[in-house]
């Protein structure tokens, strides 16, 4: 279903003209989304809709409107803070996972008009939640915390997303550390109560985004640069 609805916005797009180019991506797609039957397979199709979206932008270099601030390919994978390509780490944690918000965090990022340029689904080894959390490693909740992001009862859901100001309004919008003192309309706010469970986590600085970019999403190809295609109604200037 996904992959269909990515093949139609692909061929719908002005840059992917080329239909032989778009069937293959969309096959490509189709394959991904089939062997995972799952939101899963969203992610990959939507990987692989965004490599073929970035591709196709690379053979069409007609962006010839002033006003409008297109992507730069040339991005180190934890982004560049302070443009429109600005990233962070946002995760949900496995008791989102558990309580099937995945989607939820997704859509309202999405929704905002951010970019997914980094998924991944995983019980994180140790030694990475050790460092990820290395600043509280004097707490007393610190073994716990650990325990609980890394024992397997339910994974966590990685994501990188773009955009401006996508740090401090990730923090926005995942809301206070506790729960009970997060606004109404953060995910905190809307659907938790405990500091211990409250679902997601968002890269508090650019150095913190730079790093924790790095942890989760350090290998080859993992965080994939691609264009909207309809960047001109979501980051234009007028
Ligand atoms: N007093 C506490 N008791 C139990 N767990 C806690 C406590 N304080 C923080 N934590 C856990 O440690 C995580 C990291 O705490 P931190 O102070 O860095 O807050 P945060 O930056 O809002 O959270 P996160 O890093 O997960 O986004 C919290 O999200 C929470 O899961």
């Amino acid at each position: 279903m996904f992959s269909r609805s990515f093949a139609s916005a692909l061929r719908s797009t002005s840059v992917l003209r080329n239909k032989a180019v778009t069937r293959g991506f969309a096959n490509q797609a189709r394959r991904s989304a089939a062997s995972t039957k799952s939101l899963y397979g969203y992610a990959a199709a939507l990987a692989v809709a965004g490599s073929a979206t970035f591709a196709a932008l690379s053979m069409d270099k007609k962006n010839n409107a002033q006003n409008v601030i297109y992507s730069d390919s040339q991005v180190p994978i934890h982004g560049k803070p302070g443009t429109v390509q600005e990233r962070t780490f946002i995760a949900v944690k496995p008791d989102g996972v558990q309580r099937g918000l995945v989607s939820e965090v997704i859509s309202r990022f999405e929704r905002r008009g951010y970019k997914l340029v980094g998924l991944k689904l995983l019980v994180p080894p140790t030694d990475l939640v050790k460092q990820h959390y290395a600043d509280l490693s004097s707490k007393p909740f610190f073994n716990g915390l650990v325990d609980y992001m890394t024992n397997g009862k339910a994974p966590v859901v990685g994501m990188v997303w773009e955009g401006p100001d996508v740090i401090k309004q990730g923090r926005a919008m995942v809301g206070a550390t506790n729960p009970l003192s997060a606004n109404p309309g953060t995910i905190r706010g809307d659907f938790c109560l405990s500091v211990g469970r409250n679902i997601v986590h968002g890269s508090d600085s650019a150095e913190s985004a730079q790093t924790e970019i790095g942890l989760w999403f350090g290998g080859k190809g993992e965080v994939v640069d691609w264009s909207f295609g309809n960047e001109e109604w979501v980051i234009s200037a007028n």
